[in-house]
């Protein structure tokens, strides 16, 4: 087992989304009990009622799990009133500390980031369609269209530019397609017209979507990248701790190879790596007769080569281009389809990488504390 020492260093890692700095700096650690075959970690919340627990669960059992403990227990108290002030001094806020309120991810159990490298090799349509499933399979589920170069979201869910609404806590309300929960830059710009956005402009405008979007309580949030890497993976690292990353490929190995580059990128911001999905893997015609347009097996060499899981093998089928194009996904109207079939799988996979929290019986029993489930889901934490 790690000595506490080393699961001190390990725990630097979770940080506190809105103060962005780790809870060891903190000192919101309260406790590491070690046992024979399991740690479990006492987190001290500035508020009872703090949405950010789900979070901290997450990022906890990341750090801890990273030092080969397989049972890993995560439980919460709240700092008294005098180390909340004396934690104030030491930021030197003058005014309170948050409370997590204002963090609109804070009730987000999984973000995804979808990325590719190399461009159109289907990341956008397998964004869609992978939400689609994800909702099928009872999950709530948000999209937001990270591609600020090349936004195609909104038409493949069928949505025009119409502008979100901003709710009276002046926060900006997703618009609602196919039961997801939809954010893009595209409803903020004039149709067709380029974004040239770099550096600190990327960033704010990410940095907007990110916390003042009202995405309420989601199981998923998957963020469909720009191709290639560079500003705005920086700019989600810093933001999101806790997102993972899904690599899209074909099976050609250029493709592959430009996949594993952003891979080594992501993973040199501290995006974990979740998984791979290949698409476009082969053809096959109504005879039955199948071509391999794009070769064999660039998926499965990269999900090799990162010692990741392989969650589905997409195939080309007129029917996906065609509904996305119509602003359906096809998971949704022809379920049955080859490249839906295999949507649907990949989902499923994903969902069963992707264990959802447990809410800590404590909570549950908690008199006069608003407590939100999501049965049959389980996945989300209260909420203040
Ligand atoms: N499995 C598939 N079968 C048939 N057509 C597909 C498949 N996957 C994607 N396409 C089509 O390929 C084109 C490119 O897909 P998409 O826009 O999703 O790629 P992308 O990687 O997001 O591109 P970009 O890099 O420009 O954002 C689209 O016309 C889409 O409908």
């Amino acid at each position: 087992m790690p000595t506490r020492e080393e699961i001190l260093k390990a725990l630097e890692s979770v940080i506190d989304p809105e103060i962005r700095k780790n809870v060891v700096e903190l000192g919101m650690v309260r406790e590491i009990a070690i046992g024979e075959d399991r740690v479990d970690v006492t987190i001290s919340l500035t508020t009872g009622g703090c949405p950010l627990r789900n979070h901290f669960v997450v990022a906890v059992r990341k750090a801890v799990r990273a030092l080969g403990v397989e049972e890993i227990g995560v439980e919460f108290d709240v700092l008294s009133p005098e180390e909340k002030a004396a934690l104030q001094q030491r930021l030197g806020m003058k005014s309170g500390l948050p409370d997590g309120s204002k963090a609109s991810l804070a009730q987000v159990t999984n973000v995804i980031c979808v990325g590719s490298g190399k461009g159109g090799v289907g990341k956008s349509t397998l964004t869609v369609n992978l939400a689609a499933a994800l909702a099928a399979e009872g999950k709530s589920v948000g999209v937001l269209d990270a591609d600020v170069w090349g936004y195609s979201i909104p038409r493949m869910l069928g949505l025009g530019s119409e502008r979100p609404p901003v709710s009276a806590e002046r926060k900006i309300l997703p618009l609602e397609a196919h039961g997801l929960k939809v954010m893009s830059i595209g409803f903020f710009v004039a149709e067709d017209s380029a974004v040239v956005w770099r550096g600190p402009m990327l960033h704010k405008a990410l940095t907007q979507f990110l916390e003042d979007v009202d995405w309420g309580a989601l199981d998923y949030l998957l963020i469909d990248l720009p191709p290639g890497t560079g500003d705005v993976s920086m700019t989600l690292a810093q933001l999101l701790p806790q997102a993972r990353f899904l690599l899209v490929t074909t099976p050609q190995a250029t493709a592959q190879k430009v996949a594993r580059r952003a891979a080594e990128m992501a993973t040199k911001v501290n995006l974990d790596l979740l998984g791979v999905i290949e698409n476009m893997s082969g053809f096959t015609t109504p005879g039955g007769e199948r071509f391999a347009i794009f070769g064999e097996g660039g998926g499965q060499q990269l999900a090799r080569e990162l010692d990741l899981p392989l969650f589905g093998k997409v195939p080309l089928t007129m029917p996906l281009r065609e509904q996305a194009d119509a602003g359906e996904p096809l998971v949704a109207t022809d379920p049955d389809d080859p490249a839906s079939q295999a949507v649907r799988q990949a989902a499923r996979g994903l969902i069963a990488a992707t264990p959802t929290v447990e809410l800590p019986p404590i909570l549950q029993e908690l008199p006069g504390l608003p407590v939100m489930q999501h049965e049959p889901k389980g996945a989300t934490l209260p909420m203040a």
